[in-house]
C-alpha cells in the first residue's frame, strides 16, 4: 500500500479494505491533501481486488467536515475553476460494496460522505448533523440531495436549516443509519458485515448493489427491469449453480472468488 499523510489504507487476508482517516488532531477535517489522497487510496483499494471498504476515522470523529480554517479564505473563483469538493463523490462511484463505520462526530461534510457509504453503522455517543448554515454556507458533497432522498423534505429542512445535530439512535430512526452498536466495536462489526459480504458471489453483490443504487435513480418500471436483467444474466455464471447445489447438498456454498 501507498503511504499517504491524512488517511491510511490496509487490505487484509479477507480482502477488507479499510481506510481511515487520519488527522485526529483537527477531528478528521476534510482538507484538499485528504481529499486527494482519498481519490488515490479508493483507486489502491479497488485495483486490490478488494470486495468490500471500510471507512471510518481514527480518534474521536469521523470527520467533522470540511476544513474550516483551509476554506475560509476561498474565493468563488478558485472554487468553482477547481470544481472544488467533486473528487469526494468517487466513492458513491465504487464498485465494491461500502460499510461507513461512525465513531463521534459526523458532521458537515463528515455527515456528507458518510451518507454516500452504502452500509452505516454508528457507535451509541456519535452524532450527526449538517451545520453548514451556521458557516453561512450550505452542503457541497451531495448533503442536501442525499439526506432529503433518505429522510423526505420536511426532516432534510429541518435538519439542514436548524444545523441541529442528532444522536446515533434518532439517526438510525430516520433511516440515516441501519445499525447502532457499542462505542469501540464499530469496526469490528463492520468487519464483520464485510467478510459475509467477501464471502458471498462477486457478481451478485455487485449486482444487488447497482440495483439498489439504480432505485434511487430510475422510475419504478426502469428499476424493475433493471433488476429482472440482472437477475436473468447471474444465471450466466458458475456461482448460481454452485448457490444453489450448495443449499441442496446442505452444505456452505463455495464461490469462485469469494
Ligand atoms: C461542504 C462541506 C462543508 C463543511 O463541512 S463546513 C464544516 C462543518 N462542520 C462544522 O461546522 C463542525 C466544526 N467543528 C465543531 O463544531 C467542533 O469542533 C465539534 C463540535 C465537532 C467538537 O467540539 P470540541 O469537542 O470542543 O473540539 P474542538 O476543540 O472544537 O476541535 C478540536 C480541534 O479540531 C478542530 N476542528 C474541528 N472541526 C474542524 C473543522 N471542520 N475544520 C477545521 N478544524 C476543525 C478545532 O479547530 C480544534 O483545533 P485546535 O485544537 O487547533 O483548536
Amino acid at each position: 500500500m501507498a503511504h499517504y499523510d491524512t488517511l491510511s489504507l490496509t487490505v487484509d487476508d479477507d480482502r477488507i479494505a479499510q481506510l481511515t482517516l487520519d488527522r485526529p488532531e483537527a477531528l478528521n477535517a476534510l482538507n484538499s491533501a485528504m481529499m486527494a489522497e482519498f481519490a488515490a487510496a479508493l483507486v489502491e483499494a479497488t485495483q486490490s481486488g478488494a470486495r468490500a471498504l471500510i471507512l471510518t476515522g481514527k480518534g474521536r470523529a469521523f470527520a467533522a467536515g470540511a476544513d474550516i480554517a483551509e476554506m475560509r479564505d476561498r474565493t468563488f473563483g478558485s472554487m468553482s475553476d477547481a470544481n472544488h469538493l467533486a473528487l469526494w463523490e468517487r466513492l458513491a462511484d465504487l464498485p465494491i460494496p461500502t460499510i461507513g463505520a461512525i465513531n463521534g462526530f459526523a458532521l458537515g461534510g463528515g455527515c456528507e460522505i458518510a451518507m454516500m457509504c452504502d452500509i452505516l453503522i454508528a457507535g451509541e455517543s456519535a452524532s450527526f448533523g449538517l451545520p453548514e448554515i451556521t458557516l453561512g454556507i450550505i452542503p457541497g458533497i451531495g448533503g442536501t440531495q442525499r439526506l432529503t432522498r433518505i429522510v423526505g423534505k420536511a426532516q432534510a429542512m429541518d435538519l439542514i436549516l436548524t444545523g441541529r445535530r442528532i444522536d446515533a439512535d434518532e439517526a438510525r430512526r430516520l433511516g440515516l443509519i441501519s445499525r447502532v452498536v457499542v462505542d469501540g466495536e464499530v469496526v469490528e462489526q463492520a468487519q464483520v458485515i464485510a467478510r459475509q459480504i467477501a464471502g458471498s458471489s462477486a457478481r451478485a453483490v455487485r449486482a444487488a448493489k447497482e440495483c439498489v443504487l439504480r432505485a434511487d435513480q430510475s422510475s419504478l418500471s426502469e428499476g424493475l427491469l433493471f433488476e429482472r436483467r440482472w437477475f436473468h444474466s447471474l444465471f450466466a455464471f458458475d456461482d448460481q449453480t454452485e448457490g444453489m447445489t450448495a443449499f441442496l447438498e446442505k452444505r456452505p456454498a463455495r464461490f469462485a472468488d469469494a
